[in-house]
């Protein structure tokens, strides 16, 4: 499809790049590249239907190719679709296993899954998302990746300032932005564009940025980045950042073939600002994107949890043993949370949370119900095949007739557990509820198809 870009986007862009315009115009009406992930969260996790012929250099798990939303290694998390330019924001926050991370613009969640996969399950990552029907995409994304460190939220960045002010060693700001360097993945998003849009846009990164500057522990590292091509969103924020807060300085990041450093002479003319990346689809085999990493000053505060009781009731670790008994391999000791009937594997006790809007903290693990405690999805796509006393390969009919909502009848009426973990191609992706010789279906309806 072509894009229909307006003569003040070809004016302000002839301008700043002169002659080189021309070959951005033309990129743009290239197709998107498309890229996708693995998962190390999983076992076995280059086993997947997808060719690795086509590396991304700066990513060890990043592919070129494209990748189809009903296969199995998406429905259990094995794969994750992320164009190749979005990728090296995560790559430059540079996540550690124990560090606190905050995602302050998270849904629907290519970056955030690519930085808990760098996590390994330990320390904590805040994905939060402000708009109540992204954060529930941005949930479910981080459900199917079987990611268990992470707390979602769905609340303004302001909201997080009072309740944890520098708390966070590591924070992604990846902006709401007026996206011109996705124009040619989604051309309808041209509509939008405007030259008073860009302002609006920038006007409102600045303010997400105030708040991430505040939630910065001293040391640590801020990454801001967009997917759009504006001075007024980029340099220009930067600039005003870096003159609002002297103790923040950008720091130099590795660029790869195709990356460009930022432009001071967009903006003030502050050499510091080349320490900043571009990537523009006429050099980079990737969408049109700015990122850049800034450090705080200063030695990092101690931070100390300030830990909640967990909610439990008397008899159910008596239900959940009873559960773990009869069908896992052992039990891990983990920090139980109990949110209203639902049993979570928390990623957080810490009582800074109160008070925001939490959609998920940790792993779900499943719902106590009357004298019993039955297991989500969740938890399914965070267990190994190991963990389980019972898993059940599907061949391929099976395995449809399943996604469909169908319940699987065996024939040679085996004895199995009540409840067991469903595989096909070797990646566990539902439970199923045995009982009389067949495989009820309690794939959840939203996932069928
Ligand atoms: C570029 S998208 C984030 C993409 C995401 N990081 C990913 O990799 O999948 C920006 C997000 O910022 C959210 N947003 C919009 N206004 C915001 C505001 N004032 N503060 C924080 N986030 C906002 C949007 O809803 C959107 O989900």
């Amino acid at each position: 499809m072509k894009v229909n870009l307006s003569d003040d986007f070809k004016t302000k862009y002839r301008n700043l790049l002169g002659k080189r315009a021309e070959d951005l115009f033309e990129a743009i009406q290239q197709d998107s590249q498309e890229a996708f992930r693995l998962n190390p969260l999983k076992p076995d996790y280059q086993n997947v239907s997808y060719s690795l012929d086509k590396p991304i250099e700066y990513s060890n798990i990043g592919y070129f190719g494209d990748i189809d939303g009903n296969s199995i290694d998406h429905l259990s998390g094995y794969v994750y679709s992320q164009e190749p330019s979005a990728m090296y924001v995560t790559e430059i926050l540079d996540p550690k296993e124990n560090d606190k991370i905050l995602d302050l613009c998270a849904a629907p969640g290519s970056k955030t899954t690519y930085v808990a996969s760098k996590m390994a399950s330990q320390g904590l990552l805040v994905s939060n998302e402000i708009n109540d029907k992204r954060a529930k995409v941005l949930s479910s994304n981080i459900e199917r990746m079987g990611i268990s460190n992470t707390v979602v939220t769905n609340n303004s960045p302001k909201d997080f300032e009072k309740k944890f002010g520098d708390f966070f060693d590591k924070i992604l700001v990846d902006a709401p932005c007026s996206g011109e360097g996705m124009f040619r993945k989604d051309p309808e998003s041209v509509k939008y564009w405007s030259l008073d849009y860009v302002e609006q846009c920038a006007n409102r990164q600045r303010h997400i940025l105030d708040s991430a500057y505040k939630l910065l522990n001293a040391g640590g590292s801020l990454v801001y980045s967009t997917c759009t091509f504006s001075p007024e969103e980029n340099e220009e924020n930067i600039s005003w950042l870096l003159d609002k807060y002297p103790d923040m300085h950008l720091v130099d990041v590795k660029k790869y073939h195709g990356m460009e450093d930022g432009h001071p002479e967009w903006d003030n003319g502050n050499p510091e600002l080349k320490k900043a990346l571009r990537m523009f689809p006429d050099q980079f085999n990737g969408e049109g994107h700015f990122m850049c990493r800034l450090v705080k000053d200063g030695e990092p505060k101690t931070i100390k949890e300030r830990a909640i009781n967990d909610g439990l009731k008397k008899e159910d670790r008596q239900f959940f043993n009873k559960f773990a008994k009869a069908n896992l391999n052992g039990l891990s000791d983990v920090n139980w949370l109990r949110i209203s009937d639902f049993l979570y594997q928390a990623a957080s006790l810490d009582n800074r949370f109160k008070g925001l809007h939490i959609l998920r903290n940790g792993l779900k693990l499943g719902e106590f119900k009357k004298n019993r405690f039955e297991p989500d999805i969740a938890w399914i796509l965070a267990l190994k095949p190991s963990e389980l006393k019972t898993v059940y390969h599907f061949d391929e009919p099976q395995f449809k007739k399943y996604l469909h909502g169908e319940s699987v009848i065996l024939e040679d009426r085996p004895n199995f557990n009540k409840w067991i973990g469903l595989s096909y191609q070797n990646k566990l992706f539902s439970w199923g509820r045995f009982s009389n010789a067949q495989i009820k279906n309690v794939y959840p309806k939203g996932l069928r198809r």
